[in-house]
């Protein structure tokens, strides 16, 4: 702890000993241990780490009242060394608080806020259309089925590109970068940094990583990156060239700019956010329908009450659409009970701290990391009784309507707030619904006919979903063909 004169730091758990023994820290699901510390220390936690001071906030009152109503203080980001090492730094989510990152987030929300928002319906039905015509051809390749289906969404609405089910070449390209990123060099930093996702990234310690120069990986992230970026970038323009482009982000933002751009600085800047957004949003929204997937094949009753729900508002004649949306507040409870269940970015995205603070008599050091514990929130049980149940009922009042908890905190806080939320509501929403209305999830079988119990494995990290497990799904309407589920999708078009 550094030594200060003033307010006290907040309390927090014994200093760490020696790196890589973190005491009394789960380092697979550290947020875990923080929302259990939280019981002794109270709603914020401070750790120190190397240079680094931390804070975990465990409530979402404490959250809202310093990222969001001191929004001013606590909308920068940590410096993290190695987004800029690998060429991340494009991405505007790491952009410290400042013109630039302002100028970067107005470009997305100006085609994701909530009224242009609702220009990506129809595309999302299409997505979601197409996810259940896969999901039906071969079932047991669910897992790439979401990771299309979240994927293309993004691919069409930022790029007016049209993935292909399988070995896309540009979701390669992309893939090719994030799984550097995320995955390669994950597993060697983590032992050591666990306790700390972010700390993966801000501490590049190349000597640390054995058997690899980290030059060499560095420049093969830049170029990576570097391809995730301008690839995708130059189809689009191309398109616009021969006259091909019908809209999307990047045709509507250059064609925006046409003549007032001689420095090529918004063009840079479109080209950025575009990829940003992909970064952003492709891999969260399908984590979120890999947990949906999982619910509802551990938790029966919730589904079977779905559908119920969806066959009294939509008959058997169609499948459900946006407008069916208002009377169905059950499907809704779903997908509020699924980001609530176990949020993807358990402990949020960090903020940091432009200048001292005092919250409730303690200091809150300039320059620290604030992690916001959205999954201790998630499992309040003074809010959310019995937490680690799938209960979609608690966001039900007594008249039958939704309650006002929009668990809004899953996607964070303040000006940083996720700026893709209601484009990720509309394709969660499409998505489940149509899956809903036409499949059956259920425990895969043994030889004897008996229920596998899934192995239910959270992935540990920055962001969370559940591993892959053996699962049965089978169409509600026995015998159901790909014939017959186009002419259900033709009759909702
Ligand atoms: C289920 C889906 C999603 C979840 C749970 C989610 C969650 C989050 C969270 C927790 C943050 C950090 C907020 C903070 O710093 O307090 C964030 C930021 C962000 N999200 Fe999302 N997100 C989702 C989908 C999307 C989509 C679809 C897009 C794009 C279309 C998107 C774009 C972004 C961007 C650009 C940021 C950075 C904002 C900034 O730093 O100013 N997200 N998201």
């Amino acid at each position: 702890r550094k030594k200060r004169r003033g307010p006290p730091l907040p309390p927090g758990p014994p200093p760490i000993p020696i790196v890589g023994n973190v005491t009394g820290v789960d380092t697979a699901y550290p947020y875990k241990s923080y929302a259990k510390l939280g019981k002794t220390c109270g709603d914020i936690i401070y750790t120190p780490f190397f240079s680094q001071e931390i804070l975990v906030i465990n409530s979402e009152k404490v959250a809202k009242e310093l990222l969001d109503r001191r929004s001013y203080n606590y909308s920068d980001r940590p410096r993290l060394r190695t987004v800029e090492l690998f060429g991340v730094d494009f991405n505007f989510v790491f952009f410290p608080y400042g013109p630039v990152w302002r100028q970067h987030r107005r470009l997305l929300h100006q085609v994701v806020r909530p009224e242009a928002a609702l220009a990506y319906r129809p595309m999302q039905m299409q997505k979601g259309f197409q996810l259940i015509r896969s999901i039906l051809t071969a079932p047991q390749e669910y897992v790439q089925h979401l990771q299309h289906h979240s994927g293309s969404i993004i691919m069409s609405s930022v790029y007016n590109y049209e993935t292909m089910p399988h070995n896309d070449p540009f979701v390669r390209i992309i893939e090719r970068a994030f799984n550097f990123l995320l995955v390669e060099l994950r597993p060697e930093m983590s032992s050591v940094f666990g306790a700390f996702p972010f700390l993966n990234i801000v501490f590049s310690l190349p000597t640390w990583i054995p058997g690899i120069t980290l030059n060499k990986k560095a420049a093969l992230g830049r170029e990576y990156t570097k391809d995730w970026v301008e690839v995708p970038f130059k189809y689009t323009e191309d398109t616009i060239a021969n006259g091909a482009a019908t809209s999307s982000f990047v045709t509507d933002s250059l064609r925006k700019i046409e003549g007032k751009d001689e420095s090529g600085e918004l063009r840079r800047a479109i080209k950025q956010v575009a990829a940003t957004a992909f970064a952003a949003g492709a891999e969260t929204t399908n984590n979120t329908l890999k947990a949906f997937v999982l619910a509802m094949v551990l938790y029966p009753e919730v589904q079977e009450r779905a559908q119920e729900v969806i066959d009294s508002a939509v008959g058997s004649d169609r499948l459900p659409t946006f407008e069916d949306r208002s009377s169905m507040p059950y499907v809704d409870a779903v997908l509020r009970e699924t980001l609530r269940w176990n949020p993807t970015f358990p402990l949020g995205l960090p903020h940091s701290s432009l200048e001292d603070d005092i919250y409730d008599g303690y200091l809150i050091p300039k320059g620290a990391m604030i992690l916001p514990n959205a999954w201790a929130m998630s499992h309040d049980e003074s809010v959310y009784k019995d937490s680690f149940e799938f209960i979609p009922e608690r966001f039900i009042d007594s008249n039958g309507e939704l309650t006002d908890d929009t668990v809004q905190y899953v996607f964070g806080f303040g000006r940083r707030i996720c700026v893709g939320r209601y484009v990720a509501d509309a394709s969660l929403w499409s998505a489940m619904a149509l899956m809903l209305a036409t499949f059956n999830f259920s425990k895969a079988k043994d030889n004897n006919g008996k229920d596998i119990e899934p192995e239910v494995k959270w992935t540990s990290g920055v962001t969370t979903h559940p591993e892959p497990f053996k699962l049965s799904i089978t169409p509600r309407r026995p015998g159901m063909t790909v014939e017959m589920l186009d002419q259900l999708i033709s009759a909702s078009e």
